[in-house]
């Protein structure tokens, strides 16, 4: 594997198939085709440019054309209806086991989303639940990159800059346009998938915080270049404004020898987050819980942010520990991958996922909240959980299964029934 955040990798999986010292030469060794993979505008400012070459057996560019493709009756794409918005909470219990043969695209299922990707940005909260590998088959998403969150089952992924294996408590980015394919080593899989159709996730900023701290860039991982030379029949599910199409290739796509550049597939392990907290009083803003931030133009205000809450010491004294109760300008939508979540006593279980709109009010369930309010506060351990966030500028539009599914919970609010009023002097 190699390390590090946005670096300029170079792998070769023959020895000299990578050019040195251009990207383009007259005849590229061994009759590979050199092929360019932009994930940012070619004149993007240098820090934020983006990009990948590819040295390959076969150009991309030789295939048939696309045809309609049937598949994934679930996945959906924004622009999304945004009369289906209500100032609601919602909560849904964890995806039900794929009934039949079902692959990790075949089972993608939309819970919500914004935006637009052909506007280039917003972005969709999936779901997925699989039970069957990709076989000859590999995918494609022109709308936008995947950040994969696994809570059940490994994925083994592989790109066609490499492979990697990836474990609930991991989550991995597949850059827009480049293809996998993903196998389940453990037979079933389910998780989460957020889809990003604006800026290319980052590293957040530490302000005070420093130099070191939250996610740190060394311990996000790249595949070193694998390849295959197969000359038998694979078929390629590309997505593209929110329709699907496929062609068939008479060979595997998997076919990239050498490679070098910035825009690449990632794994990060979550254990490796080094999560900051209150040492004094008082419950911070979950902001310092960032992973990743997809910017708007708006300077602090994310397209998307992927939040963790990982294990922690709470210490803070005098105070309310748990999240407080608010109404956030941001949108919310939550999973969990295991364990318990220190603001919900009951409901919110690993597989499930919750989404609290822009301004709607919500927080501590009325048990979390009794419990808190009562605890004695000696430093204790909020240990063997993993619960994450997809934080939006903009409402998340459910999707028409999402507000219909019987896994959608018909008495969330009843988490927050039964406060008693606070009794004013005299
Ligand atoms: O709603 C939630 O549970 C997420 C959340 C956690 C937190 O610690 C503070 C604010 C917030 O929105
Ligand atoms: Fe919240």
């Amino acid at each position: 594997m190699l390390t590090g955040f946005g670096n300029h990798f170079s792998s070769e999986a023959v020895p000299g198939a990578l050019p040195v010292g251009r990207n383009s030469p007259q005849r590229p060794a061994f009759g590979l085709y050199a092929e360019q993979l932009s994930g940012t505008a070619f004149t993007a400012p240098r820090g934020e440019n983006r990009r990948s070459w590819l040295y390959r057996l076969r150009p991309t560019a030789g295939h048939p054309p696309f045809v309609p493709h049937d598949g994934s009756p679930l996945l959906r794409t924004g622009p999304f209806d945004a009369a289906r918005l209500s100032p609601n909470r919602l909560r849904w219990d964890p995806l039900p086991a794929a009934a039949e043969a079902t692959d990790f695209v075949d089972g993608l299922v939309t819970y919500a989303g914004n935006g637009d990707p052909l506007a280039g940005s917003g972005m969709a909260a999936h779901g997925y639940a699989a039970n069957a590998d990709m076989v000859d088959k590999v995918f494609a998403n022109a709308d936008g990159e995947l950040l994969i969150v696994p809570q059940a089952g490994r994925l083994a992924i592989r790109t066609e800059m490499g492979l990697l294996d990836v474990a609930p408590g991991q989550i991995a980015i597949i850059p827009r346009g480049l293809r996998f394919s993903v196998a389940l080593p453990d037979r079933l899989a389910s998780g989460y998938v957020c889809e990003n159709y604006g800026t290319l996730f980052r590293l957040p900023e530490l302000g005070p915080i420093g130099s070191n701290g939250l996610a740190n860039g060394r311990d996000f991982e790249t595949p070193e270049a694998a390849f295959e030379d197969r000359d038998s029949p694979v078929r390629v599910v590309h997505k593209f404004a929110g329709r699907l199409w496929q062609h068939e290739l008479p060979h595997s796509p998997f076919d990239v020898v050498a490679w070098h550049g910035n825009l690449v597939p990632v794994r990060y392990d979550l254990a490796r987050f080094n999560t900051i907290g209150s040492i004094s009083f008082d419950h911070p803003d979950p902001s310092i819980f960032t992973v990743l931030t997809s910017p708007s133009d708006t300077p602090g205000t994310a397209n998307c942010d992927f939040v963790i809450f990982p294990p922690r010491w709470m210490v803070a004294e005098d105070t309310f520990r748990p999240p407080w109760f608010h109404r956030n300008i941001m949108s919310e939508f939550m999973g969990l991958i295991r364990g318990a979540y220190d603001a919900k006593a009951g409901g919110f279980v690993p597989g499930g996922a919750s989404l609290h709109n822009m301004m709607t009010a919500h927080g501590p369930d009325a048990a979390s909240h009794a419990g808190a309010t009562a605890a004695t506060l000696a430093p204790h351990k909020i240990d063997g959980t993993m619960a994450f966030m997809f934080e939006s500028r903009l409402p998340l539009v459910p999707t028409e299964w999402g507000v219909s599914t019987p896994t959608l919970q018909g008495d969330y609010d009843a988490a927050w029934a039964g406060f008693g009023t606070a009794r004013l002097p005299g």
